[in-house]
C-alpha cells in the first residue's frame, strides 16, 4: 500500500542480479502508475517507461519537447509504484554531455533501475520513422562516458541506444554498439532492427545484455518472447502498446456513448472497480482507519 517497499538500491542490485543469469526479462511500458501495478501483478520482471509515451501523454510528439524534470518526475511516480525495476527512456540525455551526467544523477534520484540514451541529433524522432540522423561517434560516445562517470550507485545500469541501423545500415550498428559498450555501456539496445538475424549479428558482436524493442507499427516484425529467447536477447520493451490498446478502447468508448447514449455494452471490457480497489490496496488503508474500506462491491 502506498508505494513500493523496496528501495531504489535494491531494486537495482536484484535487476542486476536477474540479468546476469542471461534469461529474457519482459518489460511492459507502463502509460501511468497504475499500469505499472498491473505489470507486476501479471508477473512481469520490470517495466519501462516509454519517452513516446511521455510526451504523447502530454499532446505532444515524441520530437524531444519533454524536459528532464517532467520525464524524472514521471518516472518517480511510476517507479514507486512497483517493486520491479523500472528503466526510464532519457532520450539523447537532454542536452550535452555535461546535462547527460545531471540526467543521471536525477534518474537515480527518482529511483529508477536504468536508462538508455540515444545516438540521434536533436530534435531527435521516434526510433522506428524514416529520415533519422545520428552523431558522430565522437558524440555518442561522449554521452555514454558523461553517464557512466556521473551515476552514483554502479548497478544503475547505462544502457546505450544507437540508431544508426536505419541510416547506415546493421554493420554500422555492430560497430557502434561495440564502441559504445567499450565507453562504458552497460547494456545495448539497436533500434529498428528488421529481422531476427540482425538481432542475432548484434547479440554475437557485443557480450553485454541487448533489448529488443517490439513497438508497434513499426520496422520491427513484432516477434515472441520465445523467438526473441532463442537469439538471446535479454530485455524486451512493448514501450507504447498499452497506452495504444487503452486509447483505442477509450476511443471505441466514445463512440459507442455518442451512437448508444450509454456504456452498458461496454462494461464487459472496463476494469471493474473491485478489481480496481484491488489493484490499488484499497483495503489495507484499514491499516490507519477502519473506516476506510467498510463496504461492498457487487460485481
Ligand atoms: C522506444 C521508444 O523510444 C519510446 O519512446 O518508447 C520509441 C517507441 C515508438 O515510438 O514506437 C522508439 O523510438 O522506438
Ligand atoms: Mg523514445
Amino acid at each position: 500500500m502506498l508505494y513500493s517497499t523496496v528501495p531504489a538500491a535494491e531494486k537495482r542490485r536484484l535487476f542486476r542480479e536477474r540479468l546476469a543469469s542471461g534469461e529474457l526479462l519482459r518489460f511492459p511500458g507502463a502509460f501511468n502508475p497504475l499500469s505499472a501495478r498491473l505489470i507486476e501483478r501479471k508477473g512481469f520482471e520490470g517495466v519501462y517507461i516509454s519517452g513516446a509515451v511521455l510526451s504523447a501523454d502530454l499532446g505532444l510528439p515524441d520530437i524531444g519537447l519533454t524536459t528532464l524534470t517532467e520525464v524524472a518526475a514521471r518516472g518517480q511516480q511510476i517507479a514507486r509504484m512497483t517493486d520491479l525495476p523500472a528503466i526510464i527512456d532519457a532520450d539523447t540525455g537532454f542536452g550535452e554531455p555535461m546535462n547527460v551526467a545531471r540526467t543521471i544523477q536525477t534518474l537515480e534520484d527518482a529511483g529508477l533501475a536504468g536508462t538508455h540514451i540515444e545516438d540521434q541529433i536533436n530534435p531527435k524522432r521516434c526510433g522506428h520513422l524514416d529520415g533519422k540522423s545520428v552523431v558522430d561517434e565522437g558524440t555518442a560516445l561522449k554521452r555514454i562516458r558523461a553517464a557512466v562517470d556521473a551515476r552514483r550507485d554502479p548497478n544503475f545500469l547505462i544502457m546505450a541506444r544507437t540508431d544508426i541501423a536505419a541510416v547506415e545500415g546493421v554493420g554500422a550498428a555492430i560497430d557502434r554498439a561495440k564502441a559504445l559498450v567499450d565507453a562504458g555501456a552497460d547494456a545495448i539496445f539497436p533500434e529498428a532492427m528488421r529481422s531476427l538475424a540482425e538481432f542475432d549479428a548484434v547479440r554475437a558482436a557485443v557480450d553485454v545484455p541487448i533489448l529488443a524493442n517490439m513497438t508497434e507499427f513499426g520496422k520491427s516484425e513484432l516477434f515472441s518472447v520465445d523467438q526473441l529467447r532463442d537469439v538471446g536477447v535479454n530485455i524486451v520493451i512493448w514501450p507504447v502498446s498499452l497506452l495504444r490498446i487503452a486509447m483505442g478502447a477509450a476511443d471505441r468508448a466514445l463512440d459507442t456513448l455518442i451512437d448508444e447514449g450509454h456504456l452498458t455494452s461496454k462494461l464487459g471490457e472496463m476494469q471493474h472497480r473491485a478489481d480496481l480497489y484491488d489493484l490499488i490496496d484499497y483495503e489495507q488503508y484499514n491499516h490507519f482507519d477502519t473506516s476506510v474500506f467498510n463496504f461492498q462491491i457487487a460485481r
